[in-house]
């Protein structure tokens, strides 16, 4: 079977020269297009599909997730510190035991009880965000943080100088900085631990020996990167598991993920090293995947609603109608609030914050619509492609919350599938993130105004669309100011909200 197209490969180094660094999402859309929804590339040592459908990541990642579900050896992440890490670890055994543990307090009923936290938190966040014309960023990173270490560790937050929320931004800083998973030069040129040779197929090839070359050596710099912070991701693992252990000694209830598994361990017989790492890594997992995600995607609400004061006007009057003047939203009210439903999945889609998901690796040679996808591939689901496709949303990069409306206000399109990934490897934390964003974005609706900055003149300034591109990716920063909607309304915030 022929392999599936792709562009003009170079004899020795494949796709190597035209392997895009930046804005890859966007370069594979355009390669989709001259050559369909399913793309093969080949970079040294590796063969790389694309996938830019939801059908194909569907028909692949979903109906044949039994071969689809596999992770490739994330060489920097894993020089980093993240391993075990249900993200990356390979199909088998301990990742169907992590997923198991992670899944199970992340249903979309176990996520009931964090409402009130969410609810509480949003508006804090609202009124930290109310009269600011800067730091906004921070504020999201403060909501999302304090969130997950809530819902992972039952602790609260006390300040933006707490240690969680440092971390939680050297961790947004690792990700952001540590080159496309799977897609670096280290990643790509897997050195022989025993001959130090480029891709020996003589001995085992173990790519983390790498992190023994010298930091001159022509390709490493990622590596150094890795070696560099890794202190930072064993403190994640390490610091709230020992407070946890710590509270439970001294008799204390809190209920949270990481206590949840660790009371779990106090019944076994038998406690391995492992056993207790595997419950580090849950939270610090749960941790360095939810909080990040999830103010990026907080990051796209507010360059959406700067740069359109139409969408943000319709979706006020819509929340006052059900809300009215005397309160605040609660979850209870998100079935009586269609538009705003709609502008959250568009918020989703107009800029998916992961926008290559997270690339799965194909277990067998596999045949699909007649092409081979070689066993060993790097399966890339390219989410900001798929957003982008013109046969399934018209005028793709509008921010129109409206698409998804009947006629003739809309053309019934569908909410987006695939910001969350597929199959076995899905996002275990989108029912959480979800609500998480859904009550952070309508409290800031309901209670604050969002519009474009204004400079000495008394000018608006003009908002330019650009993204930070890594694992995960965000607007860069853009200015805008956040302003309360009414007397009113800051008052509601203030009485309501938890002191941060
Ligand atoms: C808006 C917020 C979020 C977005 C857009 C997002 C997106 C994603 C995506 C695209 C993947 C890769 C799926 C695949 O491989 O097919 C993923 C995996 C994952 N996410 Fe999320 N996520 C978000 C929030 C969260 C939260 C809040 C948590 C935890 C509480 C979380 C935990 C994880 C974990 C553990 C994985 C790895 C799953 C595996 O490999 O089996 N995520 N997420």
């Amino acid at each position: 079977y022929p392999l599936p197209p792709g562009p003009q490969a170079d004899l020795v180094l494949g796709h190597l020269r035209i392997f895009p660094s930046d804005n890859e999402g966007i370069v594979f859309h355009e390669w989709a297009q001259q050559y369909g929804d399913v793309v093969y590339v080949k970079v040294p040592g590796r063969s790389v599909i694309i996938l830019d459908s939801v059908e194909a990541a569907t028909d692949l990642m979903e109906k044949r997730s039994a071969i689809y579900s596999d992770r490739p050896v994330f060489t920097v992440l894993e020089l980093v510190g993240f391993l075990p890490d249900l993200g990356f670890l390979p199909y088998g055994k301990r990742f169907q035991k992590h997923r198991r543990m992670m899944q199970s307090s992340l249903t979309q009923d176990a996520c009931i009880p964090w409402r009130d936290a969410q609810t509480v938190y949003a508006r804090q966040l609202a009124n930290n965000l109310a009269g600011t014309s800067s730091g906004h960023e921070s504020h999201m990173s403060w909501f999302t943080t304090a969130l997950i270490v809530k819902v992972a560790y039952g602790f609260d937050i006390e300040s933006k100088e707490d240690e969680y929320v440092q971390l939680a931004e050297k961790n947004e800083f690792i990700l952001n900085n540590c080159g496309t998973p799977g897609g670096t030069m280290v990643d790509f040129f897997p050195f022989c631990k025993n001959c130090r040779w480029l891709l020996c197929l003589a001995h085992q090839i173990d790519p983390l020996q790498v992190q023994h070359f010298p930091s001159w050596f022509p390709g490493t710099h990622y590596a150094n990167f890795a070696r560099k912070w890794r202190w930072v991701i064993r403190r994640l693992y390490d610091m709230p598991y020992e407070r946890v252990r710590q509270a439970i000694d001294n008799g204390d209830d809190t209920p949270s993920l990481v206590a949840h598994h660790i009371k779990k361990l106090d019944a076994q017989a038998e406690v391995t090293e492992d056993d207790i790492e595997d419950v580090k890594s849950i939270g610090a997992v749960a941790f360095a995947a939810g909080a990040e995600t999830t103010a990026s995607t907080l990051m796209v609400f507010l360059l959406a609603m700067t740069l359109h004061p139409e969408h943000q006007r319709r979706a006020q009057a819509e929340i006052d109608e059900v809300v009215g003047e005397d309160r605040l939203p609660e979850f209870e009210d998100r079935k009586s609030l269609p538009f705003v439903e709609c502008l959250v999945q568009e918020v989703l889609r107009w800029h998916p914050v992961v926008p290559l998901g997270v690339p799965h690796r194909c277990m067998e040679n596999n045949i699909y619509k007649g092409m081979l996808i070689p066993k060993g591939s790097l399966v890339i689901a390219n989410a900001q492609g798929m957003a982008l496709n013109e046969n399934v949303y018209d005028k793709p990069t509008e921010f129109n919350p409206l698409r998804y409306f009947s006629a003739p206000e809309g053309a019934e399109e569908p909410f987006f599938q695939a910001v969350f990934g597929f199959g076995r490897r899905i996002c275990p934390g989108r029912h959480l993130a979800l609500a998480s964003a859904w009550i952070a974005i309508t409290t800031i609706l309901a209670a604050c105004y969002v519009s474009r900055a204004i400079d000495e003149d008394g000018k608006e300034i003009e908002v330019k669309i650009e993204f930070l591109n890594g694992l995960t990716s965000r607007p860069k920063p853009f200015p805008c100011r956040v302003v309360a909607r009414s007397e009113r309304k800051a008052q509601l915030l203030n009485s309501s909200a938890a002191p941060a």
